[in-house]
Parts: structure tokens; C-alpha cells; sequence
């Protein structure tokens, strides 16, 4: 008889009912798809509460559940994400489409705005510069909002870092880690609170890691599972268990994808958190990146390579601690739950044994570690060295030009990127040793104990019993075996993790350091590096004293007695320059003791101050402000001329007034005007790099402040023409050379960058202007015209020069002498001053008449010579 074949469809149907109904006892007639799907979960669910079902078929069931749970929460996920991301793409099309419609667009954009909070609203570009489509890439700004900064978060953090500098805390904590202490009070910059989101980030990669763990857990079992059901040729079984690995596959590849983006994002988080700290306290009214070069540390490779420090160390800092939490918590979690799980399979005993071989590997690998920390620290130093080097040169790569300058250059060049390469090939170097002790210890010793392990209980089982139950002793040691090499894996990642551990110090140190110097720095008690001075000698012999004492009443001493070295005063808001009694020392670690320039330097301008006029002087309005037909300013405006060799301290006296050198003596007063009254065109004139030619007459002031005040480019236009640069703006068409890119700083002639300057001062209309050496790149009549415009305008200014010629322009005279920083003022124009110059010029003509007597005399010698 031949037996007929049922079609493929119906033996295939047929199997899977066989399977329903003989792996969990669910008979199926006739179902649609989506009852099916009901009547499996609610069959799965009676199986799971029910008692009476057996053991086998209610553990099947609770795994084929949880399986089609994790599934589909996944797949949920996934669509729901993917879901809202069509939506925002749409509604963006839509507005951007209807928007287009309604207003026409804009040529220039808004890059930032500042709320009433003090918060900003910044607008960043989110396409590159290589799309194409430029009214395209003018739509896509993303917003990002910059919270205000909160002066109280420092002024705490301030004692925070300088307690864990001065290890405040090693004798009063029992275990004292300074690595510990340092990443304590760097989280609470990473994480701020407990709501914040990095937090919640957090939560979630543990919530991933503990799922994650618990998924390989499961996947090794049904690995046990499946190849028990190959050997025992199961196929129904072995096709369960297959769909339910194929299910299970779904949340785990989730889960290793969801751990390293949020990884990622958390290095990204933490950076953000970070860069913004260490902006808002490194470029702030109190000027640390220009004070940081007296800190005690400036030398420091941190501090001198700041750039490197900002932008490279930062990054690896966080990476690194992302990486390394990463790579502690899986293990952590993977160890604790593994060897849960292995002590019900390989008893106590065997668990010990694994832990006693970890502990003693980990000691062997902690003692043989290479200083990685201080290596990658140095190797970190050197890159930013090498890094700022090339920075230096392109910023003046016009001058090595002209001193021809490049053997030189490149030499110096050479021997820092050898060093980089030396340094790099030492942390390599250093650590092929520990990689080989490393390698042979957690991938081959590891295993070859697994094996070793894992066996124990099937060989004492099968010698107890007598009976070798190979199907079952095949699927215990696949489970055993694939937990033991995840054991070893997660140990061996721990182990891993100490190197890591190790090169984080390293980073930690680095920018707890920088952190530690911009908190010292940004005090109003910087003491500008110094340390505790010779005329201080009396108070440290006390201080000595007391130490045997009390350790705690000693820092304090010292510290306070550090801190009020700068006893000077000033007074803000006067409305004029004052400086009294005021000694110019060259901000040292020697404080008040170091190079003293100028002594008791006592000056005035205007000379007649009203002192009620004093407290109310702005900004003008408006209005006044765009009128340039006008004197700006009431009264006659007033000037000083400071006169004086090289290096005599002129430049300092102007340091000083712009508070960033410090009045050491206790009655030097210093009273300046408000802070939008003064303004100090520095000798070296400054161009914004990428700015455009109206960023540069408007400096410092920003270009979205310029259209907020509602100032027009015919004003740029007019005062252009006064300071005679007007024909610049011919350069192109209209105002359009305003809008013109490019590097000022080359762009510019020596005397047009001077001129530049006087162009910002009629736009700012300071009433005080300070100029050093401000015109000693322009023509004598240029000169005449700029300093007029100045009598014009009626401003109060002080020139810092080299030239007598410019004592015409002003009513004052500071002429500092070359003995011992005296000096001496006088008014020009008065009987005082026109004697004084006469005396100098009688002086010089008499010397001039003693000419023909020395040049006789010369005359003589040289007969004499040559007869000789
Ligand atoms: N940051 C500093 N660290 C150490 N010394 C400094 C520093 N700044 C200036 N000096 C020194 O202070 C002295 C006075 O400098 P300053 O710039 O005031 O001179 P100056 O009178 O303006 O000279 P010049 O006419 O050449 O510009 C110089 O000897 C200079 O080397």
C-alpha cells in the first residue's frame, strides 16, 4: 500500500499544534491570530499560578513568558521611539513649510538669547558647514538653554577643593583615599542632584546592567537546555527552547546596545556639566585665565597647557570614568549574581575556591600594575605641549617668518614630539609585561580552573551514584561552564579595571588640579602665588610654635596670614582715576617684598573731583549715544601723559588701574570709575579670531548686543570715517565689508589696528580711556588728528608713551624716573612746567656746546693711536 504524504503546510501545522499541546498542555482548534495570542498568555499565566501543575511544565512556562514579556517591551519600545520620531520630523516639515509661506527669510539669525533668570537660549547650527543648502541649514538650529551661573555653588565648591588640597581630612577619617576624596567632590559637578538627569542615566545603565546580567544568566541555561535536547533528540523541545532563544535574543542585543549608548551619553553629560563649570569660572569678571599665570601651580604642565587641559583632558577624564564605572558595576553585579547561582550547582566549596583564586590573582596583577596613572599623566603633558607648541606657531608664523626662524622652530618642534613618542612608547612599553602576566593569568588560568571546577561535581556525583547520566551532566556542565568563563570574564574585567582604575587617578589629579587653581584664582583672596615672605618670618616662627600645639589653628593661620598680603583698597564707581600712595610691585610669590617699580605713586585725573557727581555716572542713553555731531561728555575732558624709559613699570601702572595686578600696601587706594567708563586700549592691539570687520570696532561688546540696542552700521560708517579707515569699508559694496570674515589680526597694518582702537573707543564712549603706546605705529599727522578727537569728545584720558612730543596733547604730566621708582607730576601748560622743560632744554644745550671741545679731543686721541 502506498502511504500518501499530507501536504507540507498541513505536517507543519500539525507539529505546531503537537508542540502547544505536549510542551504546555494548550490544546488549539481552530484559532485567529489574535486569539491565539490571548489564549497562550492566559493558558502561560494559569500555568504559572496554578500548584497543581508539575514542576517541569510550570518552570517551562514561567521562561516562555518572561521571554515573550522582555520581548515585547523591547519591540515596544522601539516602535514607540521610532513613532515619535516620524511625528517631529513631520510637525518640523510642517512648520517649516508654513513658516517659509508667511515670512520671507532672514538674512541674519539670532546666535543667543538672555533670559530675565540670567539664563541663556543659545542657538546651534546642526548641520555642518558642508550641506549644502543654506536656507536649509538657517532652519535647523537646535536649542540649547545655559542655566544662569550660581556664584553660591562656587563660593561652597571653593572650600570643598581646597579641604581635599590641603588633605584637611586624613587625620580625622579612619580610611583615607585622596584619589576617593577628589572624585567625591568632582561628582558633585558631574551630578549636581539627586534628580538630576545624569542620575537618572545612571539608574538606568545599572537597571540595563542588572538586566543584562540576569539575560546571560537565562542564556545559559537554554544553552544547557538545547544541547541536552540535541543529545537527548528531542526535536520538540529543542524547537521550543530554539524560538525561545531566537525570543530572548531580542531585549539582550537591546540590552548591549542600550549600556554602551548610555555610556556615551553619560561621558557626554558628564563633559558638558564639566566645560561649563570651568567656563563660568575660567572667563568671568574676575579674569582668572589671566591671573591664572601667578598661581602658585602655573607652571604646572595643567595650568600651562590649559587648552589641552579644557578640551583633550577633560574628555578622557570622563570617558574614563564612564568606562571604568562601566567596566566595575558589570562585573560587580555579574560576580554577585553568578556566584549565587554556581554555589547551588557547585556548592560553597567551589564558590571559595573561585573567590581565593581571584583575590590572589588580583593581588599578584595589583602588585605588578605599572604606575599607569603617573604615565598617562606625563604622556597627556607632553601631548599638550607639542599641541600648544604648533598653536604658537601659526599665531606668529609672520614674524618666525621674517627672523627666518624655522631651523630653530623646527628643532624645538622635533624634540617635543619626540618626547610625546617617548612617552606614549613608555605606557606601551610598561605595559607589555603586565598584558602578558595579564593574559596568562585571567584568559588561560581562569579557564583551565573553570574546567576544573565545573567538573568537580559531575565527577563526585557520578562516583557517589555509580550511574553516568550523560544528558544531564552534558547540560550541567555547558550551564556550569559558560557561568564560569562569564565568572572569569567579569573577574578579569575587574581585574582590567585596576589598570583603568589606575590611569583614572591620573586623570582625576589632573583636573581635580586645574579645578583646585581656577577656585584659587577666582577668589577675591587670590595672593597671586604668594608664599609666606621673608618680613613674614616673625608670624611663621609663631606659627612653628603653635604646630606642636594645634595642626588645624596652624593652616588656618597660615592660610588667613597668605591671603591678607593684598592690603591695598579700591574703591569703584569714582568718577574719575585716582591712584594714592599706591607701590607697583611686580605680582610675585615674594608678595609685597618682590620687585618694586614705582614707590607711592599718587595721581588724579581730572584733577577736581565732585564727590557727589561720584556715585551716579553710567552709560549714556541712547539717544546721546548715536548723536556723534556733539560733544559726548560735559566739562572740559582731562589727561596725563605718563613719561618713562623701557621697563619702568608704565604698562604696570595700567595693570594696576585695570585691577589686574595687586595693590600690595596697606594705604595704597586705587578709586576707579564704573565698569562701562573705563577703557584700556592695551599696547598689543587684540582682533577676535573669525570675526567680522563690525566685530572688531564694536569689541567687546557682541554682535547680538549691538542689534539688541538697536545701533545701525551708518554709525560704524561715520565713526570709520573719523578715525579715517573709511576707505576699508570701500572694499566692498555698500556696508557690506562690515559683514566681511577673516583674520583681522593679518589683515590689518600696524597703524590701521591702531586705529581700529580709536574706532572702539568712539563707539563705546568710555568716559576714561587708558592708552599705552596706542599710537606709536601712526603717522605724526594721524597722531595730531586721533589725539584732537579725543579734546573733541571731551574724554578724560591717561597715555602711557616714550614720546615728549605727545606732552602737546595732554594737561598732565607723570614722568617716571630711572632711580629707584621715584617720579614726578606737573602740570603742563603752567610757570612750573614751562620752566621745568626749559630747564631741561637749557641742560641739553649746554651739553650740546661742550660737542665741538669732545670732538677735538677725539681728533687727538686718534693722532695719538696711529702714532702708536
Ligand atoms: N607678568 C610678569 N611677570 C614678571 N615680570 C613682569 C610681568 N609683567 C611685567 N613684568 C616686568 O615688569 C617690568 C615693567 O613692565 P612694564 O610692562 O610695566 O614696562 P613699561 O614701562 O611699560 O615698558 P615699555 O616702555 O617697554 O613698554 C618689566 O621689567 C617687565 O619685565
Amino acid at each position: 500500500m502506498v502511504e500518501t504524504k499530507a501536504p507540507l503546510g498541513n505536517r507543519v501545522q500539525q507539529l505546531v499544534l503537537r508542540l502547544h499541546s505536549q510542551c504546555i498542555g494548550l490544546q488549539l482548534k481552530e484559532v485567529t491570530l489574535r486569539s491565539y495570542i490571548t489564549l497562550l498568555l492566559r493558558h502561560l499565566l494559569v500555568l504559572v499560578k496554578s500548584s497543581s501543575v508539575p514542576q517541569r511544565r510550570k518552570r517551562r512556562a514561567q521562561i516562555l513568558l518572561s521571554s515573550i514579556i522582555l520581548s515585547s517591551l523591547t519591540v515596544l519600545s522601539g516602535v514607540s521611539y521610532g513613532g515619535y520620531q516620524i511625528i517631529i520630523k513631520v510637525l518640523s516639515m510642517y512648520r517649516y513649510s508654513h513658516d517659509r509661506r508667511k515670512i520671507p527669510p532672514l538674512r541674519r539669525t539670532r546666535s543667543q538669547t538672555q533670559l530675565a533668570t540670567g539664563a541663556r537660549i543659545m542657538y546651534i547650527s546642526e548641520k555642518s558647514s558642508l550641506d549644502s543648502n543654506e536656507l536649509d541649514k538657517d532652519h535647523r538650529r537646535k536649542k540649547i538653554l545655559i542655566p544662569p551661573k550660581d556664584d553660591d555653588v562656587y563660593e561652597h565648591d571653593k572650600f570643598l577643593f581646597k579641604n581635599v588640597e590641603l588633605e584637611r581630612g586624613k587625620n580625622s577619617q579612619l580610611f583615607y583615599s585622596k584619589f576617593l576624596n577628589q572624585m567625591n567632590v568632582l561628582f558633585r559637578i558631574l551630578i549636581p542632584t539627586l534628580w538630576h538627569k545624569n542620575s537618572i542615566l545612571l539608574t538606568l545603565q545599572i537597571g540595563f546592567l542588572v538586566m543584562r546580567t540576569w539575560l546571560s544568566l537565562f542564556v545559559a541555561k537554554l544553552d544547557g537546555q538545547i544541547v541536552k535536547d540535541i543529545i537527548a533528540g528531542r526535536g520538540k523541545r529543542f524547537l521550543l527552547d530554539l524560538a525561545i532563544w531566537f525570543l530572548i535574543a531580542i531585549p539582550a542585543s537591546y540590552t548591549n546596545s542600550a549600556i554602551k549608548l548610555l555610556q556615551r551619553k553619560l561621558s557626554l553629560n558628564f563633559r558638558v556639566n564639566l566645560t561649563r563649570y570651568i567656563h563660568d569660572i575660567y572667563l568671568d569678571k574676575k579674569l582668572s585665565f589671566y591671573k591664572l599665570m601667578f598661581d602658585t601651580k602655573a607652571s604646572s604642565s595643567v595650568i600651562k597647557n590649559i587648552d589641552n587641559s579644557i578640551s583633550n583632558d577633560i574628555t578622557r577624564f570622563c570617558d574614563a570614568t564612564c568606562s571604568v564605572f562601566a567596566n566595575i558595576a558589570k562585573p560587580v553585579i555579574d560576580l554577585i549574581f553568578f556566584s549565587v547561582y554556581l554555589r547551588d550547582n557547585l556548592g560553597s566549596f567551589g564558590v571559595a575556591g573561585i573567590f581565593f583564586n581571584y583575590f590572589v590573582t588580583g593581588y599578584i596583577l595589583r602588585r605588578y600594575t605599572p604606575p599607569l596613572g603617573k604615565l598617562a599623566s606625563a604622556s597627556s603633558a607632553a601631548d599638550g605641549d607639542y599641541y600648544s607648541y604648533h598653536l604658537n606657531l601659526i599665531n606668529n608664523n609672520e614674524e618666525v617668518a621674517f627672523y627666518q626662524g624655522t631651523p630653530v622652530e623646527r628643532i624645538k618642534v622635533k624634540e617635543l614630539y619626540e618626547t610625546l613618542m617617548e612617552r606614549m612608547l613608555n605606557v606601551s612599553k610598561r605595559k607589555f609585561c603586565y598584558n602578558i602576566l595579564q593574559d596568562y593569568i585571567l584568559k588561560y588560568t581562569w579557564s583551565g580552573l573553570g574546567y576544573v571546577f565545573a567538573s568537580i561535581p559531575i565527577v563526585l556525583t557520578t562516583i557517589s551514584s555509580g550511574v553516568n547520566a550523560e544528558q544531564t551532566n552534558m547540560r550541567d556542565f555547558i550551564v556550569n561552564k559558560r557561568l564560569m568563563l562569564s565568572l572569569a570574564d567579569a573577574g578579569s574585567r575587574l581585574m582590567h579595571s585596576i589598570k583603568d582604575i589606575s590611569q583614572l587617578t591620573g586623570y582625576t589629579n589632573r583636573i581635580f588640579s586645574l579645578l583646585a587653581a581656577l577656585h584659587r584664582v577666582h577668589s577675591n583672596k587670590f595672593n597671586y602665588g604668594a608664599v609666606a615672605s621673608v618680613s613674614n618670618k616673625q608670624l611663621i616662627t609663631n606659627e612653628l610654635a603653635v604646630k606642636k600645639t594645634d595642626d588645624t589653628l596652624k593652616i588656618g593661620k597660615y592660610q588667613s596670614q597668605k591671603e591678607d598680603i593684598i592690603r591695598g583698597t579700591v574703591q569703584r564707581n569714582f568718577n574719575g582715576i585716582r591712584l594714592e600712595n599706591i607701590d607697583v610691585i611686580i605680582p610675585s610669590n615674594q608678595a609685597g617684598d618682590g620687585i618694586k617699580l614705582i614707590r607711592k605713586l599718587t595721581f588724579q585725573i581730572p584733577t577736581f573731583v565732585d564727590p557727589i557727581s561720584s556715585k551716579a555716572e553710567s552709560m549714556l542713553d541712547i539717544k546721546e549715544m548715536n548723536d556723534t555731531t556733539f560733544p559726548f561728555f560735559q566739562g572740559p575732558g582731562s589727561s596725563l601723559l605718563i613719561l618713562g624709559p623701557n621697563s619702568c613699570g608704565k604698562t604696570s601702572i595700567q595693570r594696576i588701574i585695570a585691577e589686574i595686578w595687586p595693590i600690595y600696601n596697606k594705604n595704597g587706594l586705587l578709586s576707579i570709575p564704573a565698569e562701562d567708563n573705563l577703557f584700556c586700549v592695551p599696547q598689543k592691539p587684540y582682533f577676535t579670531r573669525g570675526g567680522t570687520l563690525r566685530d572688531q570696532i564694536i569689541y567687546p561688546m557682541s554682535s547680538d548686543e549691538f542689534y539688541d540696542r538697536g545701533i545701525k552700521d551708518a554709525q560704524l560708517v561715520q565713526i570709520m570715517a573719523e578715525v579715517h579707515l573709511d576707505y576699508l569699508l570701500k572694499r566692498g559694496t555698500g556696508f557690506s565689508y562690515l559683514d566681511n570674515v577673516a583674520d583681522w589680526k593679518d589683515v590689518l597694518s600696524g597703524g590701521e589696528k591702531q586705529r581700529m582702537n580709536f574706532a572702539r573707543i568712539l563707539f563705546h564712549k568710555p568716559r576714561f580711556v587708558v592708552l599705552d603706546e596706542a599710537t606709536n605705529a601712526i603717522s605724526a599727522d594721524m597722531e595730531d588728528h586721533l589725539f584732537n578727537i579725543l579734546k573733541k569728545y571731551r574724554f578724560n584720558f591717561i597715555t602711557i608713551s616714550q614720546r615728549p612730543a605727545l606732552i602737546e596733547y595732554h594737561d598732565l604730566l607723570l614722568e617716571i624716573l630711572e632711580e629707584g621708582g621715584s617720579w614726578r607730576l606737573q602740570t603742563l601748560g603752567t610757570d612750573e612746567a614751562i620752566t621745568s622743560i626749559d630747564n631741561e632744554i637749557d641742560s641739553l644745550e649746554k651739553k650740546l656746546a661742550n660737542v665741538s671741545q669732545w670732538e677735538l679731543e677725539r681728533e687727538k686721541l686718534k693722532t695719538v693711536l696711529s702714532v702708536v
